[in-house]
């Protein structure tokens, strides 16, 4: 008979104790249980709600898109369209591709990493000081116990610390993750945004062209005040095949670009949870559900999560694209006709988003509640 939940992942926390110094060799490094604040047994998952570590099933690299964005650097109209053409088919049938010769430098990532992984090696109480204002806000810290299934059961064996551009406090936020930084790291961060804002919006142009659309172009909906950054830290846990990282979800955003450096993420394809390789300097895109909504359908926001890792702390960089609040987001007319009836209602950002924070959706779902029948 299998021992209680609680008893298989670290036995010692079962007897009260919860210091990080007690959880065994693979998390007493980290300050992430530190201090009583988080019951361990909170994070094992019921049996059902389990899944496959971060080494198994493997995407085949031969057939996983890759978008070389060099190939638009010599203006050769060909080369384009070829790239163009991939990009569609891509977005189209697994919702994810990697994106090769982006322009972002390599060293601004590291330095990036270097800095989150002082970060969350601080005491969880110095952490705690910048948490997020949640349900109101994901801007700052949030603790895994707050990043659960939709009725706030099942916490997620992560933390994370979440920007936005033009939030008066994304300074106050930096300085005080990081106030040996002197500043720097905010200046990093802003760097990559921008990068990550000329990047989303390349996209846009190519994938809007990948439809075939003149009238209204994606990039319409959006300006470089739409992009949340986040640095999440999923630390080396035991017994990986007992929690998890994030539960299955599709983004809501528009697009969603993550640099990884240790295997974690997976995705569903073809009714299969496959495991994303990294690659060093490369970054992964995936579609959210407001392409898939304007796409009419046509591009995929594809259900993924994040499996946890035995022995290595994982990092990841996650770039989310979403239109300004107000725009309202509906499939352009070209996509519309007999055979390609309108599949979903008009929405609006603000709309989309209030609708995810009242809960009101099973994982995955969101979009099917502005499905038209
Ligand atoms: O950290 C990752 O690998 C993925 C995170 C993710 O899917 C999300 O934040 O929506
Ligand atoms: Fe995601």
């Amino acid at each position: 008979m299998a021992p209680a939940a609680g008893e298989i992942l670290v036995p010692e926390v079962s007897a009260g104790v919860g210091k990080a110094q007690h959880l065994g060799d693979g998390l007493g490094h980290h300050s992430f249980f530190e201090g009583d604040k988080h019951n361990v047994q909170e994070f094992v998952l019921p049996e059902a709600l389990r899944f496959d570590s971060a080494f198994d099933n493997f995407v085949d690299d031969a057939e996983f898109p890759v978008i070389d964005l060099s190939t638009l650097a010599s203006g050769d109209e060909k080369q384009r369209q070829e790239t163009i053409a991939r990009l569609a088919h891509a977005a189209e049938t697994w919702g994810f591709f990697k994106v090769v010769n982006h322009g972002v430098p390599l060293e601004l990532i590291q330095r990036i990493l270097e800095q989150v992984r002082g970060f969350f090696a601080k005491p969880i109480e110095e952490k705690l000081e910048m948490k997020s204002d949640m349900p109101r806000s994901y801007f700052g810290y949030t603790p895994g116990t707050m990043i659960t299934d939709v009725d706030g059961q099942h916490p997620s064996w992560t933390e994370r610390l979440y920007f936005k551009r033009k939030e008066d406090l994304f300074r106050k936020l930096a300085q005080g993750a990081w106030p040996e930084d002197d500043g720097r790291i905010s200046e990093a961060i802003l760097k990559y945004m921008d990068h990550m804002d000329a990047l989303t919006e390349q996209l846009f142009e190519l994938l809007t062209e990948g439809l075939g659309v003149k009238s209204e172009k994606l990039t319409a909906f959006h300006d470089n005040t739409c992009g949340g950054f986040n640095v999440a830290h999923y630390p080396a846990c035991p017994r990986p095949e007992l929690a998890r990282g994030l539960r299955a979800h599709t983004d809501p955003h528009t697009m969603a670009v993550l640099y990884q450096e240790y295997p974690g993420l997976q995705l569903l394809k073809d009714g299969k949870w496959l495991t994303v390789r990294p690659e060093a300097g490369t970054l992964f895109v995936n579609v959210g559900d407001i392409l898939q909504i304007w796409s009419n359908g046509r591009y995929q926001s594809v259900q993924h999560r994040v499996a946890l890792n035995p022995t290595a702390s994982r990092y990841s960089l996650i770039f989310f694209k979403n239109p300004r609040l107000e725009s309202v987001i509906s499939a352009p007319s070209e996509l519309i006709d007999e055979a390609h009836p309108r599949k979903y209602k008009a929405v609006s950002w603000a709309e989309y988003v209030g609708m995810i924070s009242k809960g009101t959706t099973k994982p995955g779902l969101l979009i099917d509640k502005i499905a038209i029948a």
